[in-house]
């Protein structure tokens, strides 16, 4: 394989992936692959996985020619040559085993990009209700900035841990946030959002089989991501996912409330905010489709008023602006790239 040369003003980057085989991992390690800034890419997956010693495009066959490396068996916590030299380390790893790495990984020159949730909520205390365990770095969440990419606070660029936002939140914290920067009158909010199959992960279960799978609600007031998305746009809300008979994308349907309704003027206004963005699209009346976003990492939203409600459709790949291709987007911005640099469009 022809190796890259990086230009003059940046050098090439060694990146491990750790949880290299799971649906977001391999994502993001095709995007990699073909990152100009890339240099030496390692992969990892647990020690006693039974795909270790084989090679990604084994497992993954569209990989064949692209990615040929071999994932190796990782035990937690234990530093590695790769890890100690490398300037970036993604977690794409259950939440649990991300919390388990922050001490070793946090004391390395690398910034760890962790697509899990495991420092994405601000307060400990909501881990053992939301998360089923106990945090076990509770001291370390206020130092992580969370990687919303088109809303990064100050945090972001002296940040050595970045919290990669999840799917739902993404779709939602897009189209809620610029309406809660404009006005704190906003009430009633309803997020009903369907996800594909993938948002569950690789490994088998079976609400995930296919004869199993519908069109059918869970979660409502205990997912995760409910206390995600109310911290990170200041709103109250009501989040009730979906599960849905297909592969890959998020649809969230979003209703709010206006005391006081502003105008379609206010509305198209406030979103205008993505106007420069190469990613995130807004159509005044508009209905997004996940098939205009699956596979690519962009943001479709579209948005109905009437009378004192808004409706506002978010569509996003799962995988990819829900997972792999934002943690991009926070890798580029911290290496001072374009946030969209080998981003799929
Ligand atoms: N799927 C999605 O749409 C999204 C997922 N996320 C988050 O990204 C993370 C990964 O999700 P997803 O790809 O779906 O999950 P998968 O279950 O598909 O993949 C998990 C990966 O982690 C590996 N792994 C498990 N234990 C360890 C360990 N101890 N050390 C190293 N690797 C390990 C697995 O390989 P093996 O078991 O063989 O070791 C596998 O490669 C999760 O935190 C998830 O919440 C975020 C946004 C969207
Ligand atoms: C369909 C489905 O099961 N989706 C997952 C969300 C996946 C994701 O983005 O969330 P995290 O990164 O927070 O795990 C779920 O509801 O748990």
């Amino acid at each position: 394989m022809e190796r890259k040369q990086a230009s003059k003003k940046y050098s090439l980057q060694n990146v491990v992936v750790i949880g290299a085989s799971g649906y977001a991992g391999v994502e993001l390690v095709t995007l990699l692959s073909e990152h100009p800034l890339v240099g030496e890419l390692t992969l990892y997956v647990s020690e006693q996985s039974q795909d270790r010693n084989t090679s990604i495009s084994d497992l993954y066959p569209r990989l064949k020619g692209r990615v040929e490396q071999s994932l190796m068996g990782l035990p937690i916590g234990k530093v590695t040559d790769e890890l100690a030299s490398a300037d970036a380390i993604f977690l794409c790893t259950s939440h649990e085993v991300s919390c388990q790495w922050h001490a070793q990984l946090s004391q390395l020159k690398a910034t760890v990009f962790d697509l899990s949730g495991g420092f994405r909520l601000p307060d400990a205390k909501l881990y053992p209700d939301y998360y089923g365990f106990e945090h076990p770095a509770a001291d370390a969440l206020s130092s992580a900035a969370y990687g919303l990419a088109e809303w990064l606070d100050e945090r972001f660029d002296s940040a050595h841990w970045v919290a990669v936002p999840g799917c739902y939140p993404t779709a939602a914290l897009l189209a809620l946030k610029p309406l809660a920067l404009f006005n704190k009158d906003v009430s009633h909010v309803v997020i009903n959002a369907v996800s594909g199959v993938t948002g569950a992960g690789r490994s088998p279960s079976l609400k995930t089989q296919g004869a199993e799978l519908s069109l059918q609600g869970y979660g409502a007031g205990v997912h995760r991501h409910q206390p995600e998305i109310d911290h990170y746009c200041g709103l109250n809300t009501l989040f009730l996912p979906h599960l849905g008979d297909f592969k890959r994308g998020i649809l969230a349907t979003i209703t709010v409330h206006f005391t006081a309704p502003p105008t379609q003027a206010q509305v198209e206004d406030v979103y205008q905010v993505y106007q420069a963005s190469e990613l995130v699209h807004v159509t005044k009346a508009g209905y997004p489709a996940l098939k205009d976003v699956v596979n690519s990492g962009q943001c479709h939203i579209g948005w109905h008023l009437q009378g004192h409600s808004l409706v506002v459709y978010s569509a996003i790949d799962n995988l990819l602006k829900g997972a792999a291709s934002q943690a991009l987007q926070c890798f580029n911005i911290k290496l001072g790239l374009p946030s969209a640099e080998g981003v799929p469009l």
